[in-house]
């Protein structure tokens, strides 16, 4: 077993809040990411999950048993950092056996556990080299490698990726969620990087101001955004949001356009809403009916797309295009907009109008 809960987890440091009543439920088994930005208290998360944090309130229940006052040793649980803490004298071989050998495990179980996660690794050929021998991957393999010999509860990682380049970035996303298959274990990741979170998890809890946001799978979040945040945080290009009001069956834009009201959107009439329009669900290619005219203000090639800024009124939208799309700052261009795939904020509360039937 290895769930891990957490239940109105609150922590202050002097006058800043970092965990404002925190609750997760980390299923068995599960890649459960935690996804927010810099100072949203992941790490804090973290660290309270593993008894590192003394807190405030609320509690800790791990396979369903209270073990908010546990020592960390006696969670069972492997933190895995951004900064590798690998022992600089050791070789890897050493360093992936220490905890084995600190439990008093025989020298062959040792051996045998070693060979086998260092073959699940891919790091057999490095056993004998010292970290000052090893990259910055090879060295974060190694530190992995001594977290998952424990077989431990859960794992809990705290942007493990973080330091490595963008080549070995993407590398050991594929890796770690190969792991995560072949291990079975629960593994609790917190980033700060989308890309990690939509593409390694089964589960994404958004956090903000020590608050979580919002829960689902990543395509929960990243297609059904509970709040207009949530929509801003995940996605990239940015979801653009353009003010508007319902005004019968028409939504009426604060910059002048007029689009049919979608049928699912619930707000009274005249309510201040947000339209928000993902950058491949807006179009300047195609030509429809439901169209906004603006004015391209600036291109941005991307090597497997282009994307397109269009200036409607004074609001930006943003589109993505074929990679050798043309175009001139000033070109007028009609943005094609596909409303069964919006969303609608209130504007008030940020909070998303019923999408029913998405
Ligand atoms: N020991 C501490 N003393 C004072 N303030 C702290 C301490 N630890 C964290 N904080 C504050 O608590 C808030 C949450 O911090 P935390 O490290 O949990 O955020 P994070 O989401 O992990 O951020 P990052 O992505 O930058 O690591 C931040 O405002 C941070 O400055």
């Amino acid at each position: 077993m290895g769930t891990v809960e957490a239940h109105g987890l609150r922590k202050a440091f002097g006058d800043v809040q970092a965990l404002d009543g925190v609750d997760l439920d980390v299923p068995d088994g599960s890649f459960f990411v935690v996804l927010g930005p810099s100072g949203a208290g992941k790490t804090t998360t973290l660290r309270a999950i593993a008894g590192l944090e003394k807190l405030d309130g609320g509690s800790v229940h791990l396979d369903g048993r209270d073990a908010t006052d546990d020592t960390p040793a006696a969670r069972d649980l492997a933190m895995v950092f951004q900064s590798y803490a690998l022992y600089p004298r050791q070789t890897a071989y050493d360093n992936i056996a220490s905890p084995l050998r600190a439990r008093k495990a025989s020298a062959s179980d040792i051996a045998a556990a070693v060979e086998q996660v260092a073959t699940l690794l891919h790091i057999e050929r490095l056993l004998k080299r010292r970290p000052a021998q090893m990259s910055g991957g090879e060295m974060q393999r190694v530190a992995l490698a001594r977290a998952l010999v424990r077989r431990p509860r859960a794992f809990l990682m705290d942007e493990p990726l973080t330091n490595l380049d963008l080549k070995l970035r993407v590398e050991m996303r594929t890796e770690l969620t190969r792991i995560h298959r072949a291990l079975g274990g629960t593994f609790l990741y917190v980033t700060n990087d989308q890309v990690e979170a939509l593409s390694m998890a089964d589960h994404v809890a958004v956090l903000k101001d020590g608050r979580v946001q919002q829960v689902g799978t990543p395509a929960d979040v990243y297609e059904r955004p509970a709040n207009q945040w949530v929509a801003g945080f995940v996605g990239s290009p940015r979801i653009s949001l353009l003010a508007c009001r319902a005004e019968g069956d028409r939504l009426v834009g604060a910059q002048g356009w007029s689009l049919p009201r979608p049928r699912w959107t619930t707000a009274e009439d005249g309510r201040p809403l947000l339209l928000g329009l993902r950058a491949e669900d807006v179009s300047v290619e195609r030509r429809g009916d439901v169209a906004l005219a603006g004015e391209v203000y600036a291109l941005e090639p991307l090597g497997d797309r282009t994307v397109v800024d269009v200036k409607v009124g004074s609001e930006l939208v943003k589109v993505k295009a074929r990679p050798h799309v043309t175009g001139t700052p000033g070109d007028r261009v009609s943005v094609t907009v596909d409303l069964d795939r919006a969303h609608i904020f209130d504007a008030g509360t940020g909070l998303a109008l019923s999408t029913a039937g998405r």
